[in-house]
């Protein structure tokens, strides 16, 4: 297969990429910018694992309910439940998240982790197909909105796309903004 549509071989290369790491306070800075016209939302953001970028401090900085994902099996769309700092519990793939006595939230707005995407906005991920499905699910019944958030060092050339990819709406990173048309903000001076 040629290299370069290789999904194996472009993840691979973005996980190399991922591990050197960034400038947390400039991303952070970038993804509350991006986040800011969906105050009083419910929002989704993830806990990190494995040199993936932090979204925590946005998330602490969310005016509006904040939730984590929460992995139920294979092949089916994850849901959120609700968290305000409680400790987690351990989920699958070295995840974790909030016990199942939190309430459920259905989120309007995603912080998506990546392992690697296009300036097109398109995204590659662990290959589980976990954000595809869950964006096909959320955006069947309303708007949703899902910003990428990742080191810019894991940008790749233009991913190959297949019919089940969701694309996201912006992409974040500590220099880096990339948003669809129409997108309502970002951080200044970086229009999309
Ligand atoms: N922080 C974080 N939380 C997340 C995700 C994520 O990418 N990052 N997910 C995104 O979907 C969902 C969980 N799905 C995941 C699927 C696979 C792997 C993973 O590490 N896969 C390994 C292969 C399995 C293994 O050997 O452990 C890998 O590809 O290295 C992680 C999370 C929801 N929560
Ligand atoms: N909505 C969907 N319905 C059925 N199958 C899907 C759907 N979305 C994705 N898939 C399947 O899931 C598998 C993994 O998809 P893909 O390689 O795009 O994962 P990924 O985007 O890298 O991972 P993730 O979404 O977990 O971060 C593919 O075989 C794809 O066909």
């Amino acid at each position: 297969m040629d290299p370069a549509l290789d999904k194996g071989a472009l993840r691979a290369r973005a996980l190399a990429a991922r591990a050197a790491q960034g400038d947390g306070a400039a991303l952070s800075a970038n993804l509350r910018a991006a986040l800011a016209p969906w105050a009083g939302k419910a929002l989704a953001g993830y806990w990190p694992m494995r040199g993936e970028a932090d979204p925590r401090p946005a998330m602490a900085a969310h005016d509006g309910p904040v939730c984590l994902p929460v992995v139920t099996g294979r092949a089916v769309p994850l849901l959120f439940r609700r968290w305000q700092g409680e400790a987690l519990v351990p989920g699958a793939f070295g995840t974790a998240h909030p016990d199942d006595s939190m309430p459920q939230i259905i989120p309007e707005v995603l912080i998506v982790p990546l392992v690697g995407f296009d300036s097109a906005l398109n995204r590659l991920g662990y290959g589980g197909g976990y954000y595809d499905r869950t964006l096909q699910l959320l955006r069947a019944a309303r708007p949703t909105v899902a910003i990428g958030l990742a080191w810019a060092a894991q940008q790749l050339p233009a991913l190959p796309v297949e019919p089940t990819d969701q694309p996201l709406d912006a992409v974040v990173t500590e220099r880096d903004f990339f948003a669809r048309a129409g997108f309502p903000a970002g951080p200044a001076g970086q229009p999309g």
